[in-house]
């Protein structure tokens, strides 16, 4: 697992084996140990270089051995054995140098790095912090502000970033390993006192107090509850305040807190999730490692609202070649302009050239006629839809994959109309769709594996966490979020304030309640959905009937909004009200408080004291159960696509994994208990009667999540 060579006759060359990332496994610990005594006894050997196999340095800490008991070589000595050593040991940094593998070397004496490698101490978004020694060397190397900011954020930086920083002493566009050998070679007798970190005492800096009282109260604003990132901060004060060893039991101290932590194996659960759903799986059995993506060179996108605009963007950012439709000469100048605006400053940010030679703009449909992918992003109506997909099948040519961008219509409804439906798949993106992580790729019943894995690549090219879903009203995302909705709604009715239910949320971890997010998203947008169904009815109607349709619990508080003229911000008044039209401070508003009094006397419904915690549950269970549904239903593949999704496009706390994760948190059995409780309570409401799978997994022990899908399928076997 570490290879030793002797080379340039007396440099000791140690090369980690490990792949894919060479990890630190206890098997890695133990090689690095081995290896390392055997170069320090060697008489010829002058002095050491550490590398990794296939151009990767390390990606840290293994992660899979966190939840074993770990055994091999502890990390800290090791550390300490490079560094006290009376050789020179330099770290030859490609690809990646994170967490535990920046940390060994910052325990080299000297670290040459190539101009592509990326450096950094990514623990906290594990739920940890760098506990072999990297929370007090760093600070020790580039000053308490640039450490603070690297290990609270854990953001990756580049070769030039490091070189600036002073975390590494050389940067070459040529072979890493010869540049660190030659370097090694002419350090070679040379004291290392002054390179041994651990040694140094911080750089002086100028009101440390105010400082560290500046960052606390900035990392608690955007931790959002997660702990990781301020035990950071302490760990770095400890190396600012106090002698390297007792900064080290400190860095001890705050780890041994974390590891074990429920919020550790939340996100370690979401690194190892967000991987797994690349590994895609339909219910016909197609899969990801058999199915093979088609090559897209050409791709086209039809309609430039907000939502084209944003994909015509994502798409050209990856260096694709793109056709921007626009049938309005008006819309589609104003469109062009819109999108080298953002390719020109996402350029600016990333430090290259925009890509705007990239995009072709035309109010002709018949310019797509030879590219390879079709993403149709026209207003969010059926026929319209229809009607593109149509023309589209006659323009392109043949094999051309269409996709269409929707929030909720029938996939498999559009495919049928085109003379290929297995060419045909949901891409549904979040707005803005350049920004956003989540795609959801949706197939049909006929959709082929080649289409989904084609998708599915484009997706990922984009950077997005894309997740393959079934076909269903809202898909994933939204189907949850539904009875999210109405559980909120009801407790506005039954006596709870739109302060307080966003309240109880946001302390969850949520960026935003459901009502301060309805008003930013504009509460005409569920209007229109809710009319399409039926659901709307004039405001006149009280007492119980009103409150009833279509045989169930339905609030029609969200219709009388609407009907004020009262659509969120861009209104300047919904739930909140706003300074003016467009501002986004959202305040209390006494017209909205006597509006909810008098319809609950309109209705004959008496307010009582509704608490955070009956917030949580009402709302966060009944969008549980319907995932349990969502899982039974074969739509999603398993617990981890849901909680991808929620996570990178829906604003649940990564620190708490998932809705899935949560209830697994939480137990199977109490969820399930808090449902049937309140379902009792209210019988009138379908979403909070337990989904039948949640009771089959309860019935059947409860099994951790990562078992789920093993037991969903006995499950369904014995149906
Ligand atoms: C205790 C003292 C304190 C120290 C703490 C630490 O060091 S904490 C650690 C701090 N370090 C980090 O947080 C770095 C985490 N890693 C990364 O950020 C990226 O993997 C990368 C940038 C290194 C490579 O990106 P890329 O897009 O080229 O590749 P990819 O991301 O697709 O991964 C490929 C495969 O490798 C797997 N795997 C990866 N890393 C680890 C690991 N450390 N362990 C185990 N496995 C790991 C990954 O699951 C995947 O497996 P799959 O699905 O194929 O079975």
């Amino acid at each position: 697992m570490a290879e030793y060579n002797r080379v340039s006759e007396c440099v000791g060359l140690i090369t980690l084996r490990n792949p894919p990332v060479n990890a630190l496994s206890a098997a890695v610990r133990q090689g690095i140990v081995d290896t390392v005594q055997r170069a320090l006894s060697d008489p010829n050997v002058k002095s050491v270089v550490i590398c990794g196999q296939n151009g990767i340095f390390c990606g840290g800490a293994d992660i899979k051995e966190f939840r074993s008991n770990m055994t091999g070589p502890p990390l800290i000595p090791m550390i300490h054995a490079i560094e006290s050593a009376n050789k020179p040991v330099v770290a030859a940094i490609e690809g990646s140098a994170l967490g535990g593998g920046l940390e060994l070397a910052l325990g080299c004496h000297y670290r040459i790095a190539h101009s592509k490698a990326r450096l950094g101490l990514p623990e906290v978004s594990l739920g940890l912090l760098p506990a072999a020694g990297g929370s007090q060397r760093l600070p020790r190397l580039i000053g308490v502000p640039a450490a603070l900011n690297l290990i609270t954020t854990g953001r990756h930086v580049t070769a030039a970033e490091a070189l600036q920083l002073g975390i590494v002493d050389q940067v070459t566009d040529h072979n890493t390993v010869a540049a660190a050998v030659k370097f090694a070679l002419s350090v070679a007798g040379r004291s290392l006192d002054p390179r041994r970190i651990s040694t140094h005492p911080c750089p002086q800096q100028p009101d440390l107090d105010a400082l560290f009282e500046e960052v606390m109260q900035k990392v608690r604003q955007s931790a959002r509850g997660a702990i990781a990132p301020i035990a950071c901060v302490q760990a770095v004060r400890a190396a600012a305040t106090l002698p390297y060893a007792q900064g080290m039991e400190r860095e001890r101290e705050l780890m041994a807190t974390l590891f074990t932590s429920g919020q550790a194996r939340a996100l370690q659960y979401c690194f190892f999730a967000e991987r797994a759903v690349g590994r895609w799986r339909m219910p016909s059995g197609a899969r990801w490692d058999t199915s093979k993506p088609r090559p897209v060179h050409k791709a086209a996108v039809i309609g430039l609202g907000t939502m084209g605009r944003g994909i015509t963007v994502a798409l050209a950012q990856t260096g694709l070649s793109v056709i921007a439709v626009e049938t309005q000469e008006k819309q589609l100048m104003e469109a062009k302009q819109a999108i080298s605006g953002m390719l020109e400053r996402g350029a600016k940010g990333r430090g290259v050239a925009p890509a705007l030679d990239g995009v072709i703009y035309s109010q002709n449909i018949q310019a797509v006629a030879d590219v390879d992918l079709v993403i149709e992003a026209v207003f969010e109506d059926i026929a319209l839809k229809t009607k593109v997909f149509q023309q589209l099948s006659a323009v392109c040519k043949p094999g051309t994959l269409l996709c269409t961008n929707t929030s909720a219509l029938d996939v498999d409804q559009l495919a049928s109309e085109t003379p290929n439906p297995e060419l045909v798949v949901g891409m549904h993106f979040f707005a803005p769709a350049h920004v956003m992580k989540l795609l959801e790729v949706v197939y049909g019943p006929r959709s082929s594996p080649q289409a989904v894995a084609t998708a599915m690549q484009l997706g990922k090219k984009m950077g997005k966490a894309s997740v393959a879903v079934g076909n269903c009203r809202g898909f994933v995302g939204n189907r949850m979020l539904k009875p999210y909705i109405e559980e909120a709604f009801f407790l506005l009715e039954e006596g709870a304030t739109p302060e307080l239910v966003d309240q109880a949320l946001e302390e969850f971890g949520f960026p935003m309640g459901v009502f301060r997010m309805s008003d930013l998203s504009g509460l005409d947008v569920g209007w229109r959905v809710r009319k399409g169904d039926g659901l709307v009815e004039p405001g006149t109607a009280s007492g119980r009937s009103a409150r009833i349709r279509q045989g169930r619990r339905y609030s029609p508080l969200g219709d009388l909004l609407c009907e004020e003229g009262r659509f969120g911000q861009k209104t300047g008044r919904g739930w909140y009200q706003y300074d003016k039209p467009g501002s986004r401070v959202a305040r209390f508003d006494p017209w909205l408080h006597s509006f909810l009094g008098a319809y609950r006397a309109q209705h004959g419904l008496v307010a009582r004291r509704i608490d955070h915690q009956e917030v949580l549950e009402r709302c966060l269970y009944a969008l549980i159960n319907e995932g349990f549904h969502i899982l039974d239903d074969g739509i999603a593949a398993g617990p981890e696509d849901i909680d991808v999704i929620y996570v990178s496009g829906y604003g649940w706390p990564r620190h708490r994994g998932g809705p899935m994760f949560y209830a697994n948190m939480v137990g199977l059995a109490k969820v399930l208990e808090r449902l049937e409780h309140y379902q009792q309570l209210h019988p009138e409401v379908p979403h909070l009667q337990p989904s039948s799978l949640l009771r089959r997994l309860v019935a059947s022990g409860s099994p951790p999540i990562h078992k789920w899908g093993e037991a969903i399928k006995k499950l369904h076997s014995q149906l």
